[in-house]
């Protein structure tokens, strides 16, 4: 009867959008009266969306800590987008839940090893290239030169890659042996003239601690230089990632212990798998779909549920809207919404997609306010 398309109509809130949680984000309607268990029905597959806008949601709350330290001790913000680097794809499910949250994550930033995430943008959001990383090390391409042999690791990947960025992880035996004295010493002046930045990783112990030592060593044999506004930077050919332990608790404990010995946040780039990408479920921003409206016998039904055991499941009643003034979003309820506040747009209908939005409009809605102060 209707052509192989689903009678439905979805309206969402344009993709992006940084809505409070708790809010309604979209709605699903049959078109057709016959076809009113469909919407329930499509519940299972649509809630599915709470894995990458959660994802998303978490990566730009870590932006705006980065950020804030960054307008506190850098000299500008233009390192931002490449802070923090999605290290997730090994924790994941699979490479699907890989890309559909790896690219919740590029919403906010552009530095990623989750390739499937760079697949998924193009696929689905027009998006050449979305991310992008560097020449790395990892354990097996240090190890593998044995236990004496971590200097001749060292120097064959800044050999092999002698200009821009070259990341290094340096913690295989003994953080502390390698940049004092290997990195330090032997290879000095080798970090020194290379045409490009030595990116040393540290990637065991406690995060906090282990960041401001390896700064403290560093700048013991390398020096620093003072910015603009009076924080310690490393040489320009010199950086530090950290990519063990990281979520938005830990970075932000790194960035206050990191600020209060003077160091700016400049020094620093950080990676994140499993926090990123898999320690979140649907209630770390309790998404659900529920009904909220009937047409019963020609008779409108405002439908709701009110758990007497949890208030906090209380559903939200009727027609439901998105209305945005005063730079606030509101839910209405019971189908009182003002047409001319209303944000949501049809993206769905009888079977044709209406809206599609590219990843450039998904990040320029998302994007957090670079000028504001810290708060
Ligand atoms: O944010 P995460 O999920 O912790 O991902 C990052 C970690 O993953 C890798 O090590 P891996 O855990 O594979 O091995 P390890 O236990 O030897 O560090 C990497 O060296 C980091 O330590």
């Amino acid at each position: 009867h209707h052509n192989g398309c689903l009678p439905v109509r979805i309206r969402a809130v344009p993709e992006g959008s940084v809505v409070p949680y708790k809010n309604v984000l979209f709605t699903v309607e049959n078109t057709d009266p016959k076809c009113f268990w469909l919407t329930n029905y499509l519940e299972t597959l649509l809630v599915q969306v709470w894995y990458p806008m959660t994802v998303a949601t978490n990566s730009r709350y870590q932006k705006e800590i980065i950020a804030k330290f960054l307008h506190e001790t850098a000299d500008d913000l233009k390192s931002l987008p490449f802070k923090l680097h999605d290290f997730g794809f090994r924790g994941s499910t699979s490479v699907e839940s890989a890309g559909i949250g790896g690219a919740g994550h590029l919403v906010n930033f552009q530095g990623t090893d989750t390739i499937a995430a760079i697949c998924v943008a193009r696929k689905y959001y027009s998006c050449n290239i979305a991310g992008f990383s560097v020449p790395a090390a990892e354990h097996s391409t240090i190890t593998t030169w044995g236990r004496d042999g971590e200097k001749e690791a060292f120097t064959n990947m800044m050999t092999h890659f002698p200009t821009g960025i070259v990341s290094i992880v340096s913690d295989s035996y003994d953080i502390w042996n390698a940049c004092e004295n290997v990195w330090g010493q032997q290879l000095k002046s080798l970090v020194e003239k290379r045409d490009g930045t030595l990116v040393i990783r540290p990637d065991s112990g406690e995060p906090t601690e282990v960041v401001v030592k390896v700064l403290n060593i560093l700048d013991d044999k390398f020096g620093h230089v003072k910015n603009s506004k009076g924080f310690k930077q490393l040489p320009p050919y010199l950086r530090i990632i950290q990519g063990d332990g990281i979520s938005y608790e830990t970075l932000s404990s790194i960035l206050e212990a990191m600020k209060k010995q003077n160091w700016s946040a400049e020094n620093i780039v950080f990676g994140s798998g499993g926090a990123l990408l898999q320690k979140l479920n649907r209630d770390t921003q309790k998404c659900a779909f529920k009904c909220s409206y009937a047409l019963i016998n020609g008779k409108e039904v405002n439908v709701y549920k009110q758990p007497v055991t949890d208030p906090g499941k209380k559903s939200k009643k009727g027609r439901l809207t998105l209305e945005y003034s005063d730079g606030q979003y509101k839910t209405v309820e019971e189908g009182k919404g003002d047409p001319k506040k209303d944000v949501f747009v049809t993206v769905f209908e009888n079977g044709k997609l209406l809206r599609d939005y590219t990843f450039d409009e998904v990040r320029a809605n998302a994007e957090i306010d670079l000028l504001k102060k810290p708060s």
